[in-house]
């Protein structure tokens, strides 16, 4: 028989990554080739990105994907979070000229409080939300601040771009092909601080460390390229990863509703790995059933390690501290 249609809202819909999403949500690269959904797709009150929404939905019309079997357009949250089931929330205000980042973090933690309620009182009970909008794991952080009916769980970040940038830098530096990478995981915040744990990857089921046999690289380069690959990006095309960042967004669900996907996600640290209780950090994760997950918590730090979550713990709390009064 059939599955029934779930409900997936997207915000920011009519912007780039949503460009990049859409699509491959509507042809079951997220939810599988037998999973029909609906799309809700929610943009800001405005002519503009009102406007080239209704373009995105006609061209979403026209692909004929057999697996979508609705489109709802919409500015107003409480209509497009109406029983979803996934809430990916992408849209964001990004950072203007001479903007300090508290200041991006105010404005956006408003949007994420608004949306949090909101989620909280109209989404599916079984609800799952995903976070893209930058800062992310803060934003997460916000909107999961203000759901009472939804328990923190339900609430992830997405760090699985980092993972996926820092696999494929492994396996470049090694000469392999990159599925022979394997364990490489994203610790702490979605920033230039975060911490691709190299120590526990393994290359062809190697010790990374042993096959690559450069630590100064490991520690160096490989840190700073991952950490600083956005930037690049930006300076390379004008304009933030989006593709990619699409791309990411389909992996991070996609290995939420595999069970036994081992994966990277930004969670509520609850005190784990050094992590303050009340910040959302990036950590290793085994999918148990589709949505949930439980922190793997066996992986030993070193001191370089520990150095390191240190420092992007320190940027995570610092972040909760500028919006605290919203919470
Ligand atoms: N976590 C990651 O790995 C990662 C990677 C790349 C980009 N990002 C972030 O993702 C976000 C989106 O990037 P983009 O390139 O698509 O940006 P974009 O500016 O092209 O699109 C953002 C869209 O969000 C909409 N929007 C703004 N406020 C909204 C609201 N309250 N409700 C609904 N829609 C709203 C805008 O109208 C716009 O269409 C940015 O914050 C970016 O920094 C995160
Ligand atoms: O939008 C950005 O600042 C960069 C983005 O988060 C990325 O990692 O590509």
């Amino acid at each position: 028989m059939a599955k029934a249609p779930i409900k997936v809202a997207v915000t920011g819909a009519a912007g780039q990554i949503g460009y990049a999403l859409l699509f491959r949500i509507a042809s079951g690269a997220m939810f599988g080739p037998d999973q029909p959904v609906i799309l809700q797709l929610i943009e800001a009150p405005f002519e503009k990105p009102l406007a080239a929404l209704a373009g995105v939905a006609m061209e979403l019309d026209d692909c004929a994907f057999p697996l979508l079997k609705g489109i709802v357009q919409t500015s107003d949250a409480s209509v497009g979070f109406k029983d979803a089931n996934w809430c990916l929330l992408v849209g964001a205000k990004p950072r203007g000229p001479g903007m300090e980042r508290a200041d991006l973090l105010k404005d956006n933690g408003k949007i994420f409080i608004e949306q949090g309620k909101i989620i909280d009182a109209v989404a599916a009970d079984d609800a799952r939300v995903a976070v893209v909008g930058n800062p992310a794991n803060t934003n997460c952080m916000i909107a999961a601040s203000q759901a009472k009916r939804l328990t923190p769980d339900r609430f992830t970040a997405m760090v699985r771009l980092d993972q996926n940038r820092a696999q494929t830098q492994l396996a470049q530096k090694a000469g392999v092909d990159l599925t022979e990478v394997k364990d490489i995981f994203i610790y702490g915040n979605h920033s230039p601080t975060m911490f691709p744990s190299f120590a526990h990857a393994t290359i062809g089921g190697k010790a990374a460390a042993d096959v690559i046999n450069d630590k100064a690289w490991l520690e160096g380069p490989f840190l700073e390229t991952v950490g600083k690959r956005g930037a690049a990006i930006i300076a390379a095309r004008g304009a933030s990863s989006a593709a990619s960042a699409a791309n990411a967004l389909v992996d991070h669900v996609r290995s939420l509703v595999t069970p036994g996907a081992i994966h990277s996600i930004a969670v509520k640290s609850n005190g784990l790995y050094g992590f303050d209780p009340e910040v959302w950090a990036g950590m290793p994760v085994r999918t148990t059933t589709p949505g949930a997950y439980e922190v793997i918590t066996s992986y030993e730090m070193d001191d370089f390690a520990k150095s390191k979550i240190a420092a992007t713990n320190k940027e995570l709390v610092d972040e909760r501290s500028f919006v605290a009064s919203m919470l």
